[in-house]
């Protein structure tokens, strides 16, 4: 899958995602996007809402238009950073819900959970995030009532 617009992408995950975090950076690059890794780097233990929130902030301060977020479940991180306004995280475990969340959610950020999905499952989910526009029209009012 190809991209029509190269993009910015900021990742992060806590130590149970740094392994698929660190790998699907590497995908952001093949697939012709921009990576900027926020961590966590190695496998000491971190607190997933400190990553969660990082990136959370890099996305609203336009250092990157889509994020990727990354623990055990990508339950804990998704919460994190759903609490700033304006970001869309959307936890997701195949690619038609990766793709549904960018074409009806307009989905800013991209959860996984690493304990939960294998890897090609998970490099499939990132490259439909990647690949998919926001349908706009009836989806926008639904959007824009999240705030
Ligand atoms: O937040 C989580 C659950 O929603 C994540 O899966 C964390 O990565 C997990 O809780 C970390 O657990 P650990 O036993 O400290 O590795």
């Amino acid at each position: 899958m190809q991209p029509t617009t190269s993009r910015r992408v900021a990742l992060a995950s806590d130590h149970a995602g740094v392994a698929l975090k660190d790998a699907l950076r590497d995908a952001v690059t093949a697939l012709g996007h921009t990576a900027l890794d926020l961590g966590t780097h190695g496998d000491a233990s971190v607190d997933y809402p400190d990553f969660g929130d990082k990136l959370a902030r890099a996305v609203l301060a336009g250092e990157a238009e889509l994020g990727v977020l990354v623990c055990g479940t990508g339950i804990g991180i998704s919460i994190a950073a759903n609490r700033h306004k304006g970001i869309r995280a959307a936890l997701c475990h195949d690619t038609t819900s990766a793709r549904l969340s960018r074409q009806h959610n307009d989905a800013n950020v991209l959860a996984l959970g690493a304990r939960m999905i294998g890897i090609e499952v998970a490099k499939d989910c990132l490259a439909a995030f990647l690949a998919t526009e926001f349908e706009g029209g009836r989806h926008a009012g639904r959007v824009n009532k999240l705030g």
